[in-house]
C-alpha cells in the first residue's frame, strides 16, 4: 500500500473567511483520511490572528484541526514575521510540501509571496492586495511561482477567491486564454458588498428600501465587507478586481489608481481614524445618495455599482451607473455578483457567470477549492 503524502498547512487569519476556511478544511481531512486508501494528509501546524499565533511543536505532531480555536486562544505566541514562517514550512517532510492559506487583507503579507514561493512553499488565498499593488510585485510572485515562470522545485500560487469569492472566475479566464481565445471586455458587478447594498438600497419596484448607511452595516454584520468597510465605498475593491483581471488578460495596469473609480465616500467621512467610526458617521449623509437614487427613479432605473475592463482598449473603469430593471445587471439579488466575458468565440453573446460574490462560506471554498489542486501538484 503507498503511504499518503503529508500536506503541510499554515492558516494565516482566523476572522469570518479564515473560519469557515479552518471549517470545511477540517471537513476534507475527515474525507480523504476516511478513504480505503488515502492518497493525503493534511497536517495543520501553523495558525495565526493579528496579535497571536500557534504553531506545531513538530512537524510530527500538529495542532488538531478540531481544535485550532482552543488552541490559538490559550497561546501567548505572537505571529512569527513571513520570512521566519517561510524559513519553518521550508522545512516540511517529504513526500508532500507546505501550503500557506493567507486570509488577512494585509499587504505587508501578501508582499512575501515571493520568499515562500521561492523556498518551495505554495501559496492560496483570497487577498487580493497581492495581485493588485504595483505590478513589480504581481511581475515578483508569478516569476517566483511554480505555475508562472518559477522553477519546479518552487511553490504554486492560487488565488482563485480574490476575485467574486468561490465563482470560477480566475479560472475561466485562464482557460479561455490557454486554449487560445481573446478576451475583448469583461464587466459586471464585481463586488458583493455593492451588489447588496444597491439591490437592498434601491430594489426593482422600488419598494422597500432603507437608508443606505443601515444597508452599509447590514453588509458589514454579514461579513460581505472587507475588513475596513471603507475599502468597498472608496470604490477600490471592484478596482482591485480590475486590475487583477486586467493583468490576467494581459493588459499591464499599474495599479488600482491608475483609472477612474467611483468613490462613494462623502468628502466629509473621508479621512475619519477607524472602519467604525465611518459606519457611526454615514447616517448624515443618507440624503445625498438619497437625492441620486430619486433621479434614477424619476428615468424608470435603478442604480448599481459596475466594474468594465476594456482590453481591447487596454482601459478599466468603475462607478455608479443607472440600469433599465430588465437588464440584467438591473435584476441581481442579494450579494450576487455577475461577470460578463466578451471574448473572440463570446462575441456577442458573452460567456456570464453569477452568484454570490462575498460571504465567508462561499469565499472558503474558492480557496479550499484551491487548495485542493495544490494538493495534487505536490
Ligand atoms: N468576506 C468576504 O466575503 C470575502 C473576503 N475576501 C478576502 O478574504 C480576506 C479575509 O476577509 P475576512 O475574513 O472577511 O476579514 P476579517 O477581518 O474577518 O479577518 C481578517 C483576519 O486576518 C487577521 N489578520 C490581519 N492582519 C494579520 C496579520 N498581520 N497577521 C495575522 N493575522 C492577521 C485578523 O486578525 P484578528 O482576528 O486578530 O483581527 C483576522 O483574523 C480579505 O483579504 C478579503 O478581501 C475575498 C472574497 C470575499
Ligand atoms: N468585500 C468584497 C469581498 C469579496 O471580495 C466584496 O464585497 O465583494
Ligand atoms: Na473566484
Amino acid at each position: 500500500m503507498s503511504v499518503p503524502k503529508n500536506v503541510y498547512v499554515a492558516v494565516i487569519g482566523t476572522g469570518g473567511v479564515g473560519k469557515a476556511f479552518l471549517s470545511q478544511l477540517e471537513a476534507l481531512s475527515h474525507r480523504y483520511l476516511s478513504s480505503p486508501t488515502p492518497k493525503t494528509r493534511i497536517s495543520l501546524v501553523y495558525a495565526a490572528r493579528s496579535s497571536k499565533a500557534v504553531l506545531a511543536n513538530a512537524y510530527h505532531d500538529p495542532i488538531p484541526i478540531s481544535s485550532w480555536s482552543d488552541s490559538l486562544n490559550s497561546s501567548s505566541t505572537p505571529p512569527l514575521e513571513p520570512p521566519a514562517l517561510a524559513d519553518f514550512l521550508a522545512k516540511a517532510p517529504a513526500p508532500g510540501r507546505a501550503v500557506v492559506i493567507d486570509n488577512t487583507s494585509n499587504e505587508d503579507i501578501a508582499r512575501s509571496y515571493p520568499i515562500f514561493l521561492s523556498k518551495g512553499v505554495s501559496v492560496v488565498t483570497p487577498n487580493k492586495k497581492a495581485f493588485s499593488s504595483d505590478l513589480d510585485l504581481w511581475k515578483a510572485i508569478f516569476a517566483a511561482a511554480a505555475n508562472g515562470s518559477g522553477p519546479a522545485t518552487a511553490g504554486y500560487i492560487y488565488h482563485e477567491a480574490s476575485v467574486g469569492a468561490g465563482l470560477p472566475i480566475i479560472s475561466t479566464v485562464k482557460d479561455l486564454i490557454e486554449t487560445g481565445d481573446i478576451i475583448t471586455r469583461i464587466e459586471g458587478v464585481l463586488s458583493g458588498t455593492m451588489s447588496f447594498l444597491f439591490n437592498s438600497f434601491m430594489p426593482i419596484g422600488g419598494a422597500n428600501g432603507g437608508g443606505f448607511s443601515a444597508e452599509v452595516r447590514n453588509a458589514r454584520d454579514l461579513g460581505y465587507t472587507e475588513p475596513d468597510p471603507r475599502d468597498d465605498l472608496n470604490g477600490l475593491d471592484v478596482a482591485r478586481k480590475c486590475t487583477v483581471l486586467a493583468r490576467l488578460a494581459g493588459v499591464p495596469v499599474a495599479s488600482p489608481t491608475s483609472f477612474p473609480v467611483q468613490s462613494l465616500i462623502p468628502k466629509e467621512l473621508e479621512n475619519v481614524k477607524t472602519g467604525e467610526e465611518f459606519v457611526d458617521g454615514l447616517p448624515q449623509f443618507d440624503a445625498q445618495i438619497e437625492a441620486v437614487k430619486q433621479e434614477a427613479a424619476k428615468e424608470g432605473k435603478v442604480l448599481r455599482y459596475v466594474g468594465t475592463v476594456d482590453v481591447t482598449k487596454g482601459e478599466c473603469e468603475v462607478g455608479l451607473r443607472k440600469f433599465d430593471p430588465s437588464h440584467p445587471i438591473g435584476g441581481l439579488k442579494g450579494s450576487d455578483n455577475i461577470f460578463s466575458f466578451y471574448t473572440k468565440r463570446y462575441e456577442t453573446s458573452p460567456l456570464v457567470i453569477q452568484g454570490s460574490g462575498a460571504g465567508a462560506e462561499v469565499t472558503a471554498m474558492g480557496i479550499l477549492a484551491d487548495f485542493i489542486k495544490v494538493c495534487g501538484l505536490l
